[in-house]
């Protein structure tokens, strides 16, 4: 169920992940109207920037007036604030398309909710819950979702060691204590990923080898990116050849 793609070059890891991403956009409107993706914050922007958008192949393959995107993790401030995942994809992704090209429906965060003491940010994890996909009344989980993998092994706003990590029913929830900054922030939880059809992971550089030698050595490390790995979706890793260097993993090209 994981499976990992291995590049020398950074700009391959980009040109694969963007054909992962649109093979499984063309399976998923093969039977719906639309594609549901989750992007994360991080180096992911410049990678979809890379992938989808400067080359030219994959990039007239995007069917973007059928994308709708959602954030795994949001921080809780303005959408034009520099820490906003969504104002990062805003900048590096929705500006860098061609004025012809349609726009995705992009679900954000409730930014009239987001105020200085952070006493609405349950409202808004609330809030977001409520706006995920839905097939009649239940929440149904999204065609695919792209995160990024810490220095500490954290994914979307799940930091290893905390409390959120045991969290079993609700799918979006808030954090005031983020190690990283900003402190608060949303983020969808297991119970949530474990929902989704397919997981992508993209980590590169050799400052992610530490971790990732943890996340895939034998021993468990119980860090968030190994339990995503253990929730019985299809996990795809697509990483540079320094950031597998001396794991023990079989990688192979996309
Ligand atoms: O909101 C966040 O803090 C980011 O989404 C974060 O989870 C990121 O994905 C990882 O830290 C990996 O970041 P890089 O891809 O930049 O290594």
């Amino acid at each position: 169920m994981v499976k990992t793609y291995s590049y020398a070059d950074s700009q391959d890891v980009a040109e694969a992940l963007a054909r992962y991403i649109i093979q499984i956009q063309n399976k998923t409107l093969n039977h719906s109207d639309k594609f549901k993706i989750a992007i994360s914050g991080g180096s992911l922007g410049k990678v979809l920037q890379k992938g989808l958008i400067q080359s030219p192949e994959l990039a007239k393959q995007v069917k973007w007036h059928q994308w709708e995107v959602y954030f795994s993790d949001e921080r809780l401030v303005k959408l034009d604030h520099p820490d906003s995942n969504y104002g990062l994809f805003n900048q590096l992704v929705l500006q860098a398309l061609p004025s012809s090209a349609p726009r995705p429906n992009v679900v954000t965060i409730k930014e009239a909710l987001v105020n200085e003491t952070g006493s609405t940010d349950e409202e808004i994890a609330k809030d977001y819950e409520q706006r995920l996909p839905r097939d009649g009344l239940e929440v149904v989980g999204l065609d695919l979702v792209l995160l990024g993998c810490g220095p500490d092994g954290h994914t979307c706003s799940l930091f290893p060691g905390h409390d959120l990590l045991k969290e079993n029913e609700k799918l979006i929830v808030y954090i005031a204590d983020s190690p990283k900054p900003p402190p608060r922030r949303i983020t969808f939880t297991f119970p949530y990923l474990k929902k989704s059809k397919n997981i992508a992971f993209v980590a590169e550089g050799a400052g992610k080898a530490p971790v990732l030698k943890q996340i895939f050595g034998e021993e468990k490390s119980g860090l968030p990116c190994e339990l995503v790995n253990e929730l019985g979706v299809p996990v795809s890793w697509f990483v540079n050849d320094a950031a597998i260097d001396d794991v023990d993993v079989i990688a192979s090209k996309f």
